[in-house]
C-alpha cells in the first residue's frame, strides 16, 4: 500500500482529459474551506438539502479519512464549489474462507446537473481505478445509486440484499430461545459497542464500519438530532454478560389503529447465532406492532425458519448491492477460499486494460488457489465484470453462462460454479 493513500496524486490521464474541457481535477486535501465546498457539492449531487455549519463540521471527519477528489469549473457562477466529486479509501473486504482482501472503496460519485453526460464521471471512475492500481490494491468496490452506471468500467454486482417485511401477527416465534439477555440501552451505548460487535459479525462481502457511520445510522450527529429522537436500541448480552449483537429500530406512526405500528429496523448486527435469534425475537414480539421491515438483509435469512408461518416473512425485493471490480486477477482469486478443488484456464477480457489476460486457476483440496499466467487454450472466456461478480461466491456462473457473459463448454461452466458459489451468500449490510 502507498504510505499515505490520501496523498496519491490525482491521476494524470484523467486530469489531462478533463483539462481539455477547461476543468481542474484535483485532490481536495486538508483545507477546510475546500472540504466544506466538496461536502456541499456531494449534498447537491444527491439532491440533499444544503448542509448547515454543524453538518459541514461533521462531514469533515470523512474528508480527513478519505482521499477526496473534486473537479472545478472556474467559469461557473459559484467557482469554489466543485462540479464533480468522488472519494475513496482502502479497506479490508471479507472474502469466502474468512480472510480479508484489500479493496479500494469508492463513494460519493457526483456530477452537477449542469455538467452531466460529457464524460466527467468516466474521468472520475477511470482515475479511481488507476489510483487503486498505483496503490497496489487488487480490487475496487462500491455501492450504487443506479445499476446502469458501473458495468462499463468492469464492475459487476457481487452481493445482493433483500428487503424483508414481516407480519408480526402471523409470525409466532418457534425459533431458539437463547440464554442471554436483550437489554434496552442508549444509542450512545450501541455506538460504543458497535465497532467491536460488527468486526466479529463481519462475513463475506462485509467491510469494517467506522465510528462516523454509527453516529449517522443511530442519529447521533448533532445536525440530525431532531430527526432521530425516535430511534430505539437494544443489545444482546450473552450469559457471561458479553455484548454479542444489537438492533436499532424506529417505531413509526400507527395511523388510526394504535395496535398497528410499523417498525423499521435500522440495523440488526449479530456476532453469534444466539444474538441473531434473540434480537429478531425481541423485534417480532413488540406489542402494538403489526409489521417489521428490514433493509439490506441477506438473501438467505434464517429468521424465515424461526417463525410458525413462513409466509409471514415476505421478501419485498432483492437488489444488487455491493459491486466489485477486479484489478489484479491472481491476487483476487488467490485471496479467497474455493468450495472445491479443480483446474480451469480463464481468458479474462478487460476493456480498460487493467487486469485482463489468460490465467490458470488451480485449486487444491483445501480450497487454496494458485493462479498463474498461461498461454494454454482457455476453458472459459469472460469479461472482468463477470469474474468480479463471481469472486465473492454470490453469483451463479451457470446463470452468467446462460446470459452469454461467460463462454465455455457446460462441464467447465459447472466446474467453475461448483468451485465458486458459497453455501452462505455474501452480504454487505449497509451503503457506503
Ligand atoms: C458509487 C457511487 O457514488 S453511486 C452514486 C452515483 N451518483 C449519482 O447517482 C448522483 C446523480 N447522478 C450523477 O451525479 C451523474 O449523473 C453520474 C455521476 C451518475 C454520471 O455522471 P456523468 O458525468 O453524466 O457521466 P459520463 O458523462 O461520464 O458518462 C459516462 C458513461 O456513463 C453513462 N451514464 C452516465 N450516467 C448514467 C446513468 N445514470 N445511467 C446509465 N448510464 C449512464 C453515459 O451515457 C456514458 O456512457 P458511454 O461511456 O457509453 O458513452
Amino acid at each position: 500500500m502507498h504510505a499515505d493513500f490520501r496523498s496519491l496524486p490525482a491521476d494524470p490521464a484523467s486530469a489531462a482529459a478533463l483539462a481539455d474541457q477547461g476543468l481542474r481535477y484535483e485532490l481536495v486535501g486538508d483545507d477546510e474551506g475546500r472540504q466544506d465546498a466538496f461536502s456541499q457539492a456531494v449534498a447537491r449531487g444527491f439532491h440533499g438539502g444544503a448542509p448547515d455549519e454543524q453538518a459541514l463540521v461533521e462531514m469533515r471527519e470523512s474528508s480527513r479519512e478519505r482521499r477526496a477528489i473534486g473537479v472545478w469549473d472556474d467559469s461557473a457562477a459559484e467557482p469554489l464549489i466543485p462540479i464533480a466529486t468522488v472519494d475513496s479509501w482502502p479497506t479490508p473486504l471479507r472474502v469466502p474462507g474468512g480472510r480479508d482482501l484489500e479493496a479500494w472503496a469508492i463513494s460519493v460519485v457526483t456530477v452537477a446537473p449542469t455538467h452531466r453526460r460529457r464524460g466527467i464521471a468516466r474521468g472520475l471512475l477511470e482515475g479511481e481505478l488507476r489510483a487503486a492500481v498505483a496503490n497496489g490494491t487488487p480490487l475496487a468496490i462500491l455501492t450504487v445509486s443506479e445499476s446502469t452506471i458501473y458495468g462499463r468500467y468492469g464492475f459487476g454486482p457481487a452481493t445482493w440484499s433483500a428487503e424483508l417485511a414481516i407480519d408480526t401477527k402471523r409470525a409466532r416465534w418457534v425459533g431458539p430461545t437463547p440464554a442471554g439477555r436483550v437489554q434496552l440501552v442508549s444509542r450512545e451505548a450501541i455506538r460504543d459497542a458497535a465497532l467491536g460487535i460488527e468486526e466479529r459479525a463481519r462475513a463475506a462481502g462485509g467491510i469494517p464500519t467506522w465510528r462516523g457511520h454509527w453516529d449517522r445510522q443511530l442519529g447521533l450527529r448533532r445536525s440530525e438530532a431532531s430527526k432521530s429522537a425516535d430511534i430505539r436500541a437494544v443489545r444482546y448480552d450473552d450469559e457471561a454478560g458479553e455484548p454479542r449483537g444489537f438492533a436499532a429500530y424506529r417505531v413509526k406512526d400507527a395511523g388510526a389503529d394504535f395496535t398497528r405500528h410499523p417498525v423499521e429496523v435500522i440495523d440488526l448486527v449479530a456476532a453469534t447465532a444466539d444474538a441473531y435469534a434473540a434480537l429478531w425475537r425481541y423485534l417480532l414480539e413488540l406489542d402494538l406492532v403489526h409489521e417489521v421491515v428490514a433493509h439490506q438483509r441477506s438473501v438467505d435469512e434464517p429468521v424465515t425458519w424461526m417463525v410458525s408461518d413462513a409466509r409471514a416473512v415476505r421478501t419485498r425485493s432483492v437488489t444488487d448491492h455491493l459491486w466489485a471490480r477486479i484489478l489484479d486477477v491472481p491476487r483476487c482469486l488467490e485471496g479467497r477460499t474455493w468450495q472445491r478443488s479443480g483446474r480451469l484456464v480463464l481468458d479474462v477480457a478487460d476493456n480498460l486494460d487493467l487486469a485482463g489476460g489468460r490465467f490458470a486457476l488451480e485449486v487444491d483440496e483445501a480450497g487454496a488457489a494458485r493462479v498463474t499466467a498461461t498461454d494454454e487454450a482457455p476453458d472459459l472466456t469472460l469479461g472482468v465484470a463477470a469474474l468480479s461478480s463471481a469472486l465473492l461466491g454470490g453469483a451463479s456462473p451457470i446463470a452468467l453462462a446462460a446470459a452469454g457473459r461467460l463462454e465455455g463448454d457446460a462441464a467447465a461452466v459447472e466446474r467453475l460454479h461448483g468451485m465458486a458459489v458459497t453455501p452462505v451468500p455474501p452480504c454487505l449490510g449497509f451503503w457506503f
